[in-house]
């Protein structure tokens, strides 16, 4: 039996992953929009799908919602084929479009009632707006809402039937700062209640801050697969120390960061002006990957 399950391992989906892909293609026309795609996503994970416009993320999402059809591989989403994913199964599954609700005539606490009756084991909708911070806006109509506001409720109606597995798509756009840290902590507390999500964002910080793993996607194709930290050899690169020197300022590649320092240090004979160590950043990384220059040249 064992060595029948590693023998067939690489070329079947995973069925005890929270979502399992093996060669998954996606055609329009005589156009790959996702040319061959493997990828397995653990129960309880938060993932980062990354890549540019046009790399293939909203369809892939969309094929493992069971909402687009695909044209070659296998796909597993909660143990089941998504294309064949009844009832039962989608009530398992929460997702959080791009566009919401938050026209709605009803309030949110309507609006949260409304959408509980769907799913046989709801969570508690007045448990859902206190844990997405909207409590106090309960009998608030949903265009009554500020723009993070109605985000909040998109989130409520995606958890309201207590998903074991909820897809974001990109949750966070348009929201300030603060509404954004606070939108990671609620994202935070939905891991400990064991949730598992697939986030797409165009927010590198978004995607370091919240996923354990990432996903860099272009052309349809995953180009690596990496905790965030380690993304592109991130954790491997050379750390460029800098620093003032006769008013120049100065920066050196460097494998023993700290050795550098200590020399640079008792050069200085004391504090070295404007001293910074830095390693590349997840955007860094991301932009070499999908072929992007690190800065805009300017115009
Ligand atoms: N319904 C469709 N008919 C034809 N082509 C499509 C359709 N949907 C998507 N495409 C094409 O498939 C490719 C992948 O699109 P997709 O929407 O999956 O990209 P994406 O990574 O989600 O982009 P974005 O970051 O802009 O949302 C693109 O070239 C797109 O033009």
């Amino acid at each position: 039996m064992q060595s029948c399950l590693l023998v067939s391992a690489p070329l079947d989906a995973d069925a005890d992953a929270a979502i399992s892909i093996r060669g998954l293609v996606k055609r329009y026309g005589d156009r790959d929009a996702v040319a061959g795609l493997d990828l397995d996503i653990r129960r309880g994970e938060i993932f980062a799908l990354l890549g540019p416009n046009g790399a293939g993320k909203t369809t892939t999402v969309e094929v493992l919602e069971g909402y687009r059809s695909r044209d070659e591989g296998d796909v597993r989403v909660l143990g089941q084929d998504p294309a064949a994913g009844g009832r039962r199964w989608r009530s398992r599954i929460g997702i959080v479009l791009q566009s919401g609700a938050g026209d709605s005539q009803l309030t949110c606490l309507e609006l949260l009632r409304a959408q509980a009756a769907y799913y046989p084991d709801p969570r508690d909708p007045v448990e859902v707006l206190e844990l997405v911070g909207l409590a106090e806006k309960a009998g608030a109509r949903g265009r009554s809402l500020s723009g993070g506001q109605r985000r909040r409720l998109d989130v409520a109606l995606g958890i309201v039937g207590k998903p074991d597995l909820l897809f974001l798509d990109e949750p966070t756009t348009g929201f300030d700062p603060e509404a954004r840290r606070q939108f990671w902590s609620l994202i935070r507390s939905l891991r400990e209640l064991g949730t598992t999500m697939l986030l797409t964002t165009h927010y590198l910080d978004e995607a370091e801050e919240l996923a354990d793993r990432v996903g860099v996607i272009a052309g349809g194709r995953l180009v690596e697969v990496a905790v965030p930290a380690e993304l592109g050899g991130r954790q491997a690169a050379p750390a460029v120390v800098s620093w003032t020197e006769d008013g120049v300022r100065r920066s050196s590649p460097t494998p023993t960061p700290t050795a550098f320092v200590a020399e640079l240090a008792g050069r200085f004979a004391g504090e070295v002006p404007d001293l910074a160590v830095t390693r590349p950043t997840l955007e860094d990384v991301y932009l070499q990957m999908i072929g992007q220059p690190a800065e805009e040249p300017a115009r």
